[in-house]
């Protein structure tokens, strides 16, 4: 059985929600009529990076998010990825992705755990504290968000958890293009599971966006890779490839995870 993923690679208008509801809106149908089963948004697509004004387009609780996505999900009958927005908290604000099934229920949030100190993150986000594994119909799946790509123990957590396609949405700036490429093939190919990665197009005032949304298999075989510009990024995956590349070269059973923990005791030094 094949599933057709679509990554909506949207240039985000900077600070402007509802200029960006009707843009997503409009790429979820034309997603939809390619015949897409999962629809991806990229990271913080509601505001983009405009992070000094998020006290005015926040949104509380993410509710104007949840029912947008939940009404497209139920709508069309697709699962919904739907990217991650500005999330306003009592404890402050969040970087969280929102995922709703396709009978428009919201099955996921999750808050990005790294925060990104070169694009300011740190100054006006939190950080969350939970994984982000999820469920869509058989499929296990996990969401991270952009720079969490970086920390390969996180992402082995949720593979060891079960996850056998895992989502990254993403701004990431198109001077380090080489290091999204390379970081999302060795995310695939360490953990033998697809990786399906949708990066904003486009520029705000302080960066330009790479683009470059990718859909990789588990054996690291890009199946689809978009260029620079706005546009929809389709693949057609098959779940059985996951556990077919991993019986043929069995990684999680070969791994010697009480030898890393007493070297890291040994020798850890803290940077
Ligand atoms: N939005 C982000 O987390 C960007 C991460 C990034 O650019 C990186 O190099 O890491």
């Amino acid at each position: 059985m094949t599933i057709r993923i679509a990554c909506l690679q949207l240039d985000i208008a900077f600070g402007d929600p509802q200029k960006n509801e009707q843009q997503a809106e409009k790429a979820v149908e034309l997603a939809v009529k390619e015949g897409a089963d999962i629809i991806v948004l990229p990271e913080l697509w509601t505001t983009g990076y405009d992070l000094t004004r998020l006290d005015e387009i926040a949104d509380d609780n993410a509710e104007r998010a949840k029912t947008f996505a939940s009404r497209l999900a139920q709508t069309y009958g697709i699962h919904f990825v739907a990217g991650s927005v500005a999330k306003k908290t009592d404890a402050g604000v969040t970087n969280t992705m929102i995922v709703a099934n396709r009978n428009g229920q919201i099955i996921k949030e999750y808050s990005k755990v790294h925060l990104f100190q070169l694009m300011d993150e740190h100054l006006h986000l939190q950080s969350g504290n939970e994984p982000g594994l999820f469920s869509l119909d058989e499929l296990s799946c996990a969401g991270v968000i952009c720079y969490d790509i970086r920390f390969p123990e996180w992402i082995r957590t949720h593979a060891l958890s079960g996850a056998e396609l895992l989502f990254v949405v993403a701004e990431w700036p198109l001077p380090r293009l080489h290091h999204w490429r390379t970081l999302l093939m060795a995310r695939a190919i360490e953990n033998q599971c697809y990786v399906v990665a949708c990066n904003r197009a486009g520029s705000d005032p302080n960066n330009v966006f790479a683009g470059h949304s990718l859909i990789i298999d588990p054996w690291g075989e890009i199946l689809a890779e978009a260029d620079e510009d706005p546009g929809i990024l389709l693949a057609d995956i098959d779940p059985a490839l996951v556990r077919d590349v991993r019986s043929r070269i069995p990684v999680f059973a070969d791994r010697r995870p009480r030898l890393y923990e007493e070297t890291t005791k040994k020798f850890f030094k803290t940077y």
